[in-house]
């Protein structure tokens, strides 16, 4: 068999060769040499190689170190001695490769040297440069084979060349060649070949198919190189095309298993409505895309930017509407625990009961419970036992009597703050235990004021602790009012009379003066506030002109202490309840307002500026009572 094919390719080389060879006569001697030397046991064939190409043409030689070493290894190689031989026939390509013709000829060797090497899969990648290379030879041989009909068969045993090369295995493929002319034992062979000539563009498929995207690109240049050349002729377009899409690479491991076949057929239309339908799509496809995403940018960024205006400006504005109530029902969803517990209390005591000294008794514990103070408790049992005493009571008529009851002890304190403007500035001293809300309140305060048209001055009397500076500065900004500051554990009466000064030389009309308020040493804190008072009136006599505590109505019955130690230290002429929402013990104000009888100015029911709201003894009390 290996005698056979060698004749045979020798022969099919010589005619086509013959011609060319003509130009070098002097490579015969080499290719004694080389042939020799490279393969002893060879000697047999290799005479008679030589004996036809010494007469004929250098190509013949040239053909012989390309089909000789195949054969040998077809012999060999079965066995398993491929790799050692095709090594060896290596050295003999290039030397025949010097005349000239023969040149691509041993391209194809190196390019298929590699080839065996990676006789695995990976060595797509080094396929690819085999078919630009078979296309060099290609072209040439053609002219020549042409003429005769075994063009075909003739361009054949190049590419078997090259492919058994590549292949180790497909290295018998060559002689398939062979069988066309020994049909009975060659039979197998040929039938190798076609799926043996095939695998050699299928080689390049799966690297096309691994480029997926760019198959497409090349897909477009397929069409003027169809059949065999394609895959020489596409190694080089495959590449250009693949560098531009590149973009589209990741995308290729997916879809390149199904895309490749259908691609190569409608590869013009498919390449350009593709190209078309990533133009638009930037927006969708942004991330595979990186590098043309900035050039997209527009796009994307009108977007984003529509979204965010649209969502900015849908809850700002819906909310605020939805979220104004009454002040009235913000006051009474503050007390509304206070005023469950009340009057879930008494509804307990009046339950089908007539009205009695047990439930007189029982009535009062409750109001005491809920913090209105024994006073106003009584006011409320006796108005009770007046009207209903013996009778049946719903809870209903007892809520509605105490409403009444706790209207008349409130509606003495229930004034509103009047600011003596003949004082340039009215000087509000703000005075209560820390925690209970006087920074709060005084930015509130501030804020009405200023919306009142007033100016204001604000003096951060509080020296002991940074965060209160702060915090009145915030409010300051808030209410566009200047604040007055001094560092860290500075005498608090100085700053009040510098702020008192400034606000006199700015023509302010309200200076409201923030101070600490340190129960911890009460004999430090009664220093401080009887100073800072004695240093006002240095400058008006009458100054401060109001004096507000804040007082927390979480704090239950301390607030009534508090009331007491502010009032005797610093002459405390109002009050501001604080943080009546949330709370249940609300009943003290009503406690306050009965033992101390002092104004109650405001009340907070909130965080928010808006949370400050004029003292009214009607709304307080239906709101603490149930009463609608
Ligand atoms: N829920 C509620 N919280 C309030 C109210 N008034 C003030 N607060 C909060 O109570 C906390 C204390 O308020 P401040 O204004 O700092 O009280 P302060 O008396 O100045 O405290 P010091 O600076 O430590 O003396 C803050 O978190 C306020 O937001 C109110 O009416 N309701």
């Amino acid at each position: 068999m290996a005698g056979f094919f060698k004749k045979i390719f020798s022969f099919g080389k010589k005619e086509v060769v013959e011609e060319r060879i003509d130009e070098t006569a002097p490579l015969p001697p080499i290719k004694w040499d080389a042939l020799e030397a490279l393969k002893p046991a060879a000697e047999q064939t290799v005479p008679e190689f030589l004996k036809r190409d010494e007469p004929e043409a250098e190509a013949a030689p040239s053909v012989e170190p390309a089909s000789a070493p195949p054969v040998e290894a077809e012999a060999e190689p079965q066995p398993e001695e491929p790799k050692p031989e095709p090594t060896p026939t290596i050295p003999p390509a290039p030397e025949p490769i010097v005349p000239s013709e023969p040149e691509p000829l041993p391209e194809p060797e190196p390019i298929e040297e590699p080839a065996p090497e990676t006789p695995a899969e990976p060595p797509a990648p080094e396929e690819i440069p085999t078919p630009p290379v078979v296309p060099e030879p290609a072209p040439e041989p053609q002219p020549q084979e042409v003429p005769p009909a075994p063009a075909e068969p003739e361009i054949a045993p190049p590419r078997p060349e090259t492919q058994p090369e590549p292949a180790p295995a497909e290295v018998p493929t060559p002689p398939a060649e062979v069988p066309a002319e020994t049909p009975a034992p060659e039979i197998p062979p040929a039938e190798v070949l076609p799926p043996v000539r095939q695998p050699a563009p299928i080689d390049p498929e799966p690297l096309r198919a691994e480029i997926a995207p760019e198959i497409e690109a090349a897909a477009t240049l397929e069409p003027p190189l169809k059949e065999e050349v394609a895959p020489a002729s596409i190694a080089e377009p495959v590449l250009q095309p693949v560098v531009e899409p590149s973009p589209a690479a990741p995308e290729p491991e997916a879809p390149p298993a199904e895309i490749p076949p259908p691609i190569r057929q409608p590869a013009p239309v498919e390449t350009q409505p593709v190209r078309a339908e990533i133009a638009p799509e930037p927006e969708a496809i942004p991330a595979p895309q990186p590098a043309p995403q900035p050039k997209t940018a527009p796009v994307p960024g009108k977007v984003t930017v529509t979204r965010k205006v649209e969502q900015k400006a849908e809850p700002q504005k819906a909310p605020e509407p939805v979220q104004r109530r009454s002040w009235f029902q913000r006051m009474k969803d503050g007390l509304a625990r206070s005023s469950r517990e009340l009057t879930g209390n008494i509804a307990g005591v009046f339950t089908k009961r007539k009205l009695d000294e047990d439930t007189l008794q029982d009535l009062e514990d409750v109001l005491i419970r809920a913090d209105l103070g024994m006073e106003t408790a009584l006011r409320v049992t006796d108005a009770l036992a007046a009207s209903r005493y013996g009778k049946d009571v719903s809870d209903t008529e007892v809520r509605a009597i105490m409403a009444a009851e706790v209207e008349k002890v409130l509606t003495h304190v229930a004034m509103p703050l009047e600011l003596d403007l003949s004082h340039k500035p009215h000087v509000i001293l703000v005075v209560g235990v820390n925690g209970t809300g006087k920074t709060t309140t005084i930015g509130k305060l501030a804020a009405k004021l200023t919306d009142g048209g007033l100016s204001v001055m604000l003096a951060a009397g509080d020296t002991f602790r940074a965060a209160a500076i702060e915090q009145l500065k915030i409010w300051g900004e808030r209410t566009k009012s200047p604040v007055i500051a001094s560092k860290l554990g500075a005498d608090a009466a100085g700053l009040a009379y510098d702020a008192f000064e400034r606000a006199r030389e700015a023509g302010s009309d309200v200076l409201i003066i923030d101070t600490a308020g340190r129960l911890q040493n009460k004999t430090e804190l009664m220093a401080e506030l009887e100073k800072i008072v004695r240093v006002l009136g240095k400058l008006d006599p009458e100054a401060p002109h109001t004096v507000l505590q804040t007082v927390d109505a979480t704090t239950g019955q301390n607030a009534l202490n508090q009331v007491e130690i502010f009032r005797n230290v610093a002459g405390v002429n109002g009050l501001v309840m604080t943080k009546l929402d949330g709370t249940a013990r609300g009943g003290i104000l009503v406690a306050i307002a009965a033992k101390h009888k002092l104004p109650v100015y405001f009340i907070g029911v909130g965080e928010q500026v808006d949370d400050l709201e004029p003292f009214s003894a009607s709304e307080f009390a239906r709101a603490i009572a149930g009463v609608a």
